[in-house]
């Protein structure tokens, strides 16, 4: 047993100073890259999610189900082939990791998390007991993991290993058909698997040393003993390393959200939401612009997230040959331009707190503080305002005074009665302006 008490840990400085990650979920799926853009997860009713799973990462179970599009177009398309065909399949012929890093980079993500092995058991490196079910002895014949965190350390990022440590199609369960499935009855619970599964996640730290743990779905049951030494091991092996919570209430040094699920979770002290930059983590060949988050889209979700204290995980789903799909590496130069002038009012801030009335309408108002100062973002002022804007504000919070805008257009910045009326040119654009003042 590890001499660390990790319950009351102190959350390292870096993880809520990065403020913004990216998701990279990678593997044999994305060679058929199918999957129904149904909508977001929370939002589609959960009887008809799993038949019509917009996942495309979920692709072995949504093509099991009797009836589903996706079991008929693998009938149709792929003939109905063993999934794992899809890895020999997969050849990541074009894959240039620095590339990807390259971009993720400029876009200002501070970490990336990348899937090891998802819910088809297929590991991203020569796991442990997977035989040649990997993508060294198989398919692309590269250790992906290694290339991958090779090239985030080298850009001075952090390195996160995603593991589906609740779910693996290759432990041999039945497909998931409704919700109710997923908690129990298709996922594997014994000791052969609790003791397949502690062996790669201890491989995967003992080899990369990952800054973030990230397992999901849960934990086998007949391996809940084992979480403590691991962590212990972890923390050991890591010491500024972060732990999320999906290891059925074993130990979190922070909470996650899902597009809509689990919002509840965005209360906690610590939290990070993840989501696709469209509906789905894996590239889905099925989503157009209209599925997808266009960059000032991205840019709000990211701003809101860091004003009420939590990080964003914003995936990117390659391609089999190792390219980022044009239209959301569209979204990162997006994100990237905005960032090149903004970033010093996301990274390292804490939401204002009570002083300043979240706005829920529009215009699109939200804040920030660093030790220094108060960051207003505003988009979408209607014309009507012809640009003006009342952000409010506690008033002796900050100094109208002091306003400038981080873009260094003009604006001016009044007391008014519930606040502070600013006035400046062309507030009302989707992607934010940002109004730094002084606090008082
Ligand atoms: C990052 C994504 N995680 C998914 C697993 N998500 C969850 O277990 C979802 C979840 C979401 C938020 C916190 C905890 C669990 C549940 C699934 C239905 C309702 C909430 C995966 O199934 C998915 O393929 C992708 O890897």
């Amino acid at each position: 047993m590890g001499d660390l008490d990790f319950r009351g840990r102190q959350m390292p400085a870096w993880f809520p100073d990065a403020k913004f990650g990216v998701f990279v979920h990678w593997g044999a799926y994305s060679v058929p890259a199918w999957a129904e853009p149904t909508g977001e997860l929370g939002a589609v009713d959960p009887e008809v999610w799993f038949a019509h799973n917009p996942y495309a990462e979920w692709y072995w179970n949504t093509s099991q189900i009797e009836g589903s599009p996706a079991h008929e177009h693998h009938r149709t398309v792929h003939g109905g082939l063993p999934y794992d065909t899809f890895l020999d399949a997969w050849k990541a012929e074009l894959f240039d990791p620095a590339e990807w890093i390259d971009v993720f980079a400029r876009a200002g993500a501070r970490y990336v998390v990348v899937t090891t092995k998802h819910h088809d058991g297929i590991a991203l490196w020569d796991a442990p007991g997977t035989g040649t079910r990997n993508t060294v002895r198989r398919g692309p014949h590269r250790d992906l993991v290694a290339d991958l965190a090779a090239a985030v350390r080298a850009r001075g990022l952090r390195f996160g290993v995603y593991y589906s440590g609740g779910l693996d199609w290759h432990a041999g369960r039945r497909a998931v058909i409704r919700h109710e499935d997923l908690i129990d009855e298709c996922r594997p619970h014994d000791a052969a698997y609790a003791a397949y599964a502690l062996r790669q996640v201890r491989d995967l730290i003992d080899r990369y040393r990952p800054d973030v743990l990230w397992n999901d779905i849960g934990w086998p049951d007949a391996g809940m003993a084992d979480l403590p030494d691991l962590f212990a091991h972890y923390y050991a092996t890591v010491p500024d390393g972060v732990v999320n919570d999906r290891w059925d209430g074993a130990h979190a040094d922070y909470l996650t959200s899902e597009y809509q699920a689990n919002r509840q979770n965005e209360t906690a002290a610590h939290w990070e939401q993840c989501r696709g930059i469209g509906l789905s983590f894996g590239y889905n060949r099925n989503e157009g612009p209209e599925h997808l988050l266009d960059p000032a889209g991205a840019v709000r979700q990211l701003v809101d997230v860091a004003s009420r204290g939590g990080n964003l995980l914003l995936n990117v789903g390659p391609k089999a040959d190792g390219t980022l799909p044009g239209e959301q590496r569209t979204v990162l130069e997006g994100i990237a331009s905005w960032m090149a002038g903004h970033g010093g009012a996301v990274y390292a801030t804490r939401p204002l707190g009570p002083g300043a009335a979240p706005s829920d309408g529009a215009p699109w108002i939200r804040w920030t503080r660093d030790d220094r100062h108060a960051f207003a973002f505003l988009a979408d002022v209607p014309d009507s305002a012809r640009d003006q804007v009342v952000l409010k504000t506690r008033p002796g919070l900050l100094d109208p005074a002091t306003a400038v805008r981080l873009d260094d257009l003009p604006v001016r910045a009044d007391a008014v009665p519930d606040g502070i009326l600013a006035t400046s040119v062309a507030l009302g654009t989707p992607l934010p302006t940002v109004l730094r003042f002084a606090l008082l």
